[in-house]
């Protein structure tokens, strides 16, 4: 049997980021924690951990890695706020990991395009960060990072071209610490959360 994530309240300030693979949405998100981290007068927003089927050494960001079997587990209990599949993988994000929103602060969550229909339903109000990069680009960083084979890699160079309809969009093209920049401009516009900036 398969749960339906349930409401998720105070989603408006939700942001979810999303972009083709090698668009650099975890290394945006690092250069922006940085930046706001030298910026000391703001608060941090919360970075929603997520739970892969990946192996923990595979590289990237700092996921939580099950099995296929626990993760299932997992969401059969109603573990999850936000599960979703892609690239053969399943992600899922906890309660507990968006439990700050209750708090009235920003929570960021690393999700995917083809899963936003179902995440607006969830969470209305969610605002959607679009990192993105044109395809030779993503095909080179992918090929760099090499986290992937390259099947993989084809497959998600496949996927490039889901479209989004987005409160921002990045183009990640130069330096990484201008992506963030744009980013963060972007979330000062928006109101501040509980205890402030
Ligand atoms: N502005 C940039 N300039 C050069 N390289 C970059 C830039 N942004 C990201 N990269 C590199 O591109 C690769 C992909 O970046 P990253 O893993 O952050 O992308 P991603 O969008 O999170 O990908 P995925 O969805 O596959 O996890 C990494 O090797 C990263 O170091
Ligand atoms: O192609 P779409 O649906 O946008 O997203 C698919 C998935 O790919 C990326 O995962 P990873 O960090 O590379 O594992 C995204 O974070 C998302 O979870």
């Amino acid at each position: 049997m398969t749960t339906t994530p349930p409401p998720i309240a105070h989603s408006e300030r939700l942001i979810a980021v999303v972009g083709p693979s090698g668009a650099g949405k975890d290394s945006v998100l690092e250069a922006w924690r940085t930046l706001i981290a030298r910026e000391r007068s703001q608060a941090m927003p919360h970075y929603a951990k997520r739970v892969i089927t990946r192996a923990a050494d595979a590289g990237g960001e700092a996921h939580e890695a099950v099995d296929p079997a626990t993760f299932h587990r997992l969401r059969e209990v109603g573990s999850f706020a936000i599960h979703w599949q892609a690239h053969g993988l399943h992600y899922g994000v906890r309660s507990e990991s968006i439990a700050a929103l209750q708090e009235g602060r920003w929570v960021v969550v690393n999700t995917s395009r083809a899963h936003l229909p179902v995440l607006r339903e969830a969470a209305p109000g969610v605002r959607v960060v679009e990192i993105t990069a044109p395809c030779e680009v993503l095909a080179r960083r992918l090929a760099e990072r090499a986290r992937e084979d390259v099947v993989a890699m084809q497959q998600r160079l496949q996927r490039a071209g889901i479209g989004v309809q987005a409160d921002l969009v990045v183009h990640n093209v130069g330096d990484v610490g201008d992506a963030a920049r744009q980013l963060h401009e972007w979330w000062l516009t928006l109101p501040p959360q509980g205890g402030g900036r």
